[in-house]
């Protein structure tokens, strides 16, 4: 509220944009029209110019300023929440900005790192390379003659793009209490995720601690290049790296000119990204032509980490699930990988969610696997979540959207690339790793699988238990022969899980038992020692009695 006294003129502009672009009734609604002493009729005169409802979204946001724009790029990657038509407007946002007076870039440096600018560098030029809305580059030279790009803040953004972040949160909350679904459509969490992230955009030594994260990555890979970091002329304020020199990877005929193989050049970018995001768990999250280049001297380097990913372990192995449905083209496995890794709502149409990925199965059924493009694949499955009210973690949108962009680029530098088969390796690592025990042989390893995914599954169905239970809505509506099933089952699964413990434990003792008995004879006779031997037939009498136990219930 007390933002709002201080900063009427900048509430009352939001609501004239809404009126503009003929969303008044959204101003007048939530009662901001009421707070600002705006007269309707002044929201409500204006006709919307543009015919779509998309393209009056973007208009607004457009002119709403910086702010505005950064939330429409990344509301572009909730393609798990936000309609198609939509997002193919939002991923049209441009910060169109001009440039800040150089003199204000000099004075900016000079107040960074208290030293006159002829002290601190050989050279610096006065004509940005790029303006956006947060910051402009320049090139530079530093004092030992080695030429870097510097980014420089924009003056007086932080407290723009503060202010404006607050007024954000003040209008989702007055929307939240006014529609039912502002909240089931996550607004308000939505909202301080952006905020999260535009924040954390606006202070530059995130940005190079990020680039360092990934060139550590590739360090002793000669075919990529990411920029070095100079921390001696670095703040939140300010980013100096590594100046490259290249042409950028939407330059097909530079490319063409250069002598570059452009099939070569499409899968060294793929593999790139992949490793960042299986290898790492750390990907950049913006790989669009603009900041992707080709070297003079032929490698690949990455620019702008303004905005990273990061892929949990737990979300690797949810994405592994997924990867095993997706191969197995197993609806019933994808559905169940897509609400372990989202958010389920209470009124999530789980059937619905079913019937849709059968759907999708049966388009994708007659593509050979190997030309399936993935990041389209993904973001089919994310807008079917969606759909049914499944929100999805906006790291995993992320990785969707990244794979999205490369894809799109490596097509254009190699139409015939079969991006599969690029990811296969990385597949079937995620499997390895998910199924350690694979050399037990295929039986044990289908029934680890199995136990597994019950098992991983517990948590999730654990927590919607009880939040059912929470609510007061568990309906008991379980009838006895499925009771008697579901007990069976139940009891199956924890025999499985003791019989694995018991013969872990077992194979353990006799190894060491083994080991020890060839110890035993050399001169120093450990195997004398009777509380060995005690153990051991202690070990075995129980093994067998529980094998017995097992066997006896029927229920292996
Ligand atoms: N290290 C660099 N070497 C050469 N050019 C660079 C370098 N860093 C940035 N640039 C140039 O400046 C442009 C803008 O840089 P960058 O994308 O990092 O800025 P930004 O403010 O995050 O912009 P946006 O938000 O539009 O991505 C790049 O497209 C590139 O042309």
């Amino acid at each position: 509220m007390s933002s709002f006294v201080r900063h009427t003129g900048r509430y009352r502009e939001i609501a004239m944009a809404l009126g503009r672009h003929g969303f008044g009734y959204l101003a007048e609604e939530i009662g901001l029209a009421r707070l600002i002493r705006l007269p309707l009729r002044r929201l409500r005169k204006s006709e919307p110019g543009s015919p779509t409802l998309a393209e009056r979204i973007r208009l607004v946001l457009e002119e709403l300023g910086p702010t505005f724009v950064k939330v429409g790029q990344l509301a572009s990657t909730r393609s798990d929440l936000l309609p198609e038509a939509i997002i193919q407007e939002l991923v049209k946002l441009q910060d169109q900005v001009p440039p800040f007076p150089a003199e204000e870039a000099r004075r900016i440096l000079e107040a960074e790192f208290h030293q006159p600018l002829g002290e601190l560098l050989e050279s610096f030029d006065e004509t940005p390379l790029a303006a956006a809305s947060i910051g402009q580059v320049h090139r530079a030279r530093l004092t030992t003659g080695e030429p870097v790009a510097i980014k420089v803040q924009r003056p007086d953004i932080v407290p723009v793009i503060e202010l404006d972040l607050d007024i954000l949160q003040h209008l989702t909350a007055l929307a939240n209490k006014r529609w039912a679904w502002v909240s089931r459509f996550q607004i308000p969490q939505m909202a301080q995720e952006f905020a999260r992230s535009i924040r954390a955009e606006l202070d530059y030594s995130f940005e190079g601690r990020n680039m360092e994260k990934i060139r550590r990555q590739f360090k002793a890979d000669e075919g990529i290049y990411i920029p070095e970091v100079h921390w001696s002329l670095t703040t939140s304020r300010v980013l100096t790296m590594d100046f490259v020199e290249g042409e950028h990877l939407n330059r097909l005929l530079e490319i063409d000119e250069m002598g570059y193989d452009r099939k070569e050049l499409a899968e060294r970018l793929v593999n790139a990204l992949l490793r960042q995001i299986f290898e790492g768990g750390f990907f950049h999250a913006d790989p669009h032509p603009g900041n992707l280049l080709v070297t003079r001297t032929g490698e690949l380097a990455f620019i702008d980490f303004g905005m990273v990913g990061r892929l949990s372990s737990e979300m690797k192995d949810h994405l592994s699930s997924l990867v095993i449905a997706l191969m197995r083209r197993s609806t019933e496995g994808m559905v169940r990988a897509i609400l372990r890794m989202g958010l389920v709502g209470d009124d999530a149409d789980t059937d619905g969610l079913r019937q849709d990925l059968e759907r999708l199965r049966e388009r994708y059924y007659d593509i050979p696997f190997a030309e399936i493009q993935i990041g389209q694949a993904l973001q089919d499955l994310f807008a079917t979540a969606q759909k049914h009210q499944v929100v999805l973690p906006a790291d995993l949108l992320l990785l969707g959207k990244a794979l999205l962009t490369v894809e799109g680029v490596a097509l254009a530098l190699d139409p015939h690339l079969r991006i599969l088969d690029l990811a296969e390796p990385f597949g079937r690592k995620l499997l390895r790793e998910k199924y350690a025990a694979r050399r037990l042989g295929k039986k044990l390893f289908d029934e680890a699988a199995e136990l597994t995914d019950s098992l991983i599954d517990l948590p999730h169905q654990v927590r919607k238990l009880s939040s059912t239970l929470a609510r007061g809505k568990l309906k008991m509506d379980m009838n006895l022969p499925e009771m008697e099933q579901f007990l069976r089952k139940l009891d199956q699964i924890s025999n499985r899980l003791s019989f694995s413990i018991v013969l872990l434990a077992f194979s353990i003792i006799m190894v060491g038992l083994i080991i020890g008995s060839s110890l035993a004879r050399m001169p120093t006779l450990l195997w004398d020692i009777p509380a060995i031997e005690i153990g051991f037939i202690v070990a075995t009498l129980m093994f067998l009695w529980l094998l017995f136990s097992i066997f006896r219930s029927g229920r292996f």
